[in-house]
């Protein structure tokens, strides 16, 4: 602020005549404000810098807690690649342009009232005129800004599209390979390439348009000044408001720009989830199952029921094998039950209560699921098998291990169950079920579904895996499956078709029946 009124002053000492003392004096209070001002930018820069770390760090993990506490039809209508968008860059040019603008912001505010109180000192007429510059300002950077921030959201729209194809391509690569369709994938990922590359090409052209104005608008300015100035003589400390004024609004416009552009970052963060869950959390859990005249559409479809009037109990203990055709409904039960949606009628309930009426993490250690596809995460087995167990023993682990059949293998391991096994890699198919199998196990759940858990088990390993699971006190279990073995030692048996179910009984009852059990078993089986 001070530096160009002691550069006006040397100026004047040189034109006036020179005059030693005011010079030095002059040149003395010059270096001592540009060091201290020097210093002040090093450490603010240098604390803001600070911020923006720990400030990025924690909007990453804000954003990543309420993503993973969305529900399943959240996640089924917004694409993985716009998220990881999402949570990888928004969330840093947002952490880095906020925090960076602010610090521009609180120096140049400082600086600009300042200025303006010492120019008004000097000269108010001047000031005057240099304010008349702020107008045209503000109306170039409004109408960039509004302009250049919609351009910004849809390149970042158009980049989440292309990490989605990219995210897409690598994780199908075996289906990419085996149908020889690389050539098609580079295609689709260099289309929208290619959408980024125009929408950013036209963002650049605009920017560029906008420096051009504004350098324009500093040169006509400076002229009018310059002249008001050679005419009435007056101090040329007085060139620097517009400027300071200029990267105010500048700075202003760029916030606003920079929130608009975190807009998604905060929808999701805001966004509360549909499935919240409840508070009860007894000691003692005995398995009963009902699901009560459900009604259930997916989220993308709501006009086409899946399940409508659907009943149906499970004991506690037994083993109730679902069937019916595929398509029928059997894993949306089994995804009910997981909560994982909720139902638009009806209600499950667990021993008499709602199960959304349950603490969630209660809910989970109590009714655990194998799912169709297991998911193997990039970690030890052990690790895997205890997965969300903090506090889960290596016996445990083990004893899980053993009831699933996977104990054996895992012992010829080389690390045993210290062997890093990847999302894709390291396991067979057979191998990571029955790991699966063991983490559902060793929660000693009181409910367990079992959806398709046969399908990639050879027959030694069924049997062995069906016997562990009806031992001791057994859980009550609903099983999904197609296997003659597995569904006809059920106690009980229930066809799904038509979104309710059909028929039910033991297997007796039902091929004696001669219905749509014995019609489904001829076909199927
Ligand atoms: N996430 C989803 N969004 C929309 N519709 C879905 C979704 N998942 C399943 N569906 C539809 O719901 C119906 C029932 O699917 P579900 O997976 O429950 O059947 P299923 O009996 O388990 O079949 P399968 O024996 O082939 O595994 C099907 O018509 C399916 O297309």
């Amino acid at each position: 602020m001070l530096i160009p009124i002691y550069t006006g002053r040397v100026i004047d000492s040189l034109r006036t005549g020179y005059q030693e003392r005011e010079f030095l004096s002059a040149i003395v209070f010059i270096s001592v404000y540009s060091l201290g001002s020097s210093l002040g930018a090093g450490c603010r820069g240098g604390l803001f810098m600070c911020v923006i770390g720990s400030f990025t760090r924690r909007v990453k993990l804000a954003l990543f807690g309420a993503l993973a506490n969305q529900d399943i039809g959240f996640f089924e209508s917004v694409k993985t690649g716009e998220l990881t968008t999402r949570l990888s860059e928004d969330t840093t040019r947002m952490g880095r342009t906020v925090a960076l603008n602010i610090n521009v912001l609180l120096r140049t505010l400082i600086l600009t009232l300042g200025t303006v109180g010492l120019m008004v000192s000097l000269s108010w007429s001047l000031t005057l005129l240099v304010l008349l510059e702020t107008p045209v300002t503000g109306l170039i950077e409004r109408l960039y800004h509004s302009y250049h921030q919609r351009l910004t959201e849809e390149v970042r729209d158009s980049v989440a599209r292309a990490n989605a194809a990219a995210n897409e391509a690598v994780s199908g690569v075996w289906l990419v390979r085996s149908f020889h369709a690389e050539a098609g994938e580079a295609r689709r990922y260099d289309d929208r390439l290619m959408d980024t590359h125009r929408l950013k090409t036209l963002r650049d052209r605009v920017r560029a348009a906008y420096l051009l104005a504004r350098r324009v608008r500093g040169g006509v300015c400076l002229c009018v000044c310059v002249c008001v100035c050679v005419s009435s003589s007056t101090h040329p400390g007085l060139r620097p408001l517009p400027s300071v004024l200029q990267t105010l609004i500048s700075i202003f416009g760029d916030m606003l720009s920079s929130v608009g552009a975190s807009k998604k970052v905060f929808e999701y963060l805001d966004r509360t989830p549909q499935c919240t869950m409840g508070t009860l959390a007894p000691e003692q859990l005995r398995g009963h199952v009902t699901f009560s005249d459900l009604r259930f559409a997916y989220p993308s479809q709501p006009d086409s029921p899946v399940l409508q009037g659907f009943n149906l109990v499970l004991k506690p203990g037994t083993l109730t094998a679902l069937v019916g055709v595929s398509g029928g409904g059997k894993t949306t039960c089994a995804s009910l039950l997981q909560t994982l949606y909720r139902p638009q009628h009806g209600a499950i309930l667990l021993d008499g209560h709602p199960i959304c009426s349950y603490q969630h993490h209660y809910l989970h250690r109590k009714v655990s699921v194998v799912t169709q596809e297991p998911v193997i995460f990039s970690r030890s087995i052990r690790d895997n098998i205890a997965y969300g167990l903090p506090d889960c023993s290596l016996d445990d682990v083990q004893q899980a291990a053993k009831k699933a059949n996977a104990h054996n293998f895992i012992s010829q391991l080389e690390k045993g169950y210290d062997t890093e096994v990847g999302e894709r890699g390291g396991l067979s198919k057979s191998e990571k079920q029955r790991v699966a199998i063991a983490r559902a196990l060793v929660r000693r759940p009181q409910v367990l579904i079992l959806d398709e858990f046969t399908s990639s088990l050879d027959a030694d390993s069924e049997v062995k895996v069906l016997q562990a699971l009806s031992s001791g006190s057994a859980p009550t279990r609903l099983v999904i499956a197609h296997r003659l073995k597995t569904v006809e030692e059920a106690d009980h048996i229930a066809v799904i078709g038509q979104g309710r179910v059909l028929e039910q009984g033991s297997h007796r009852e039902l091929m004696e029946a001669r219905g749509s059990y014995y019609q489904l078993w001829e076909k199927l089986f």
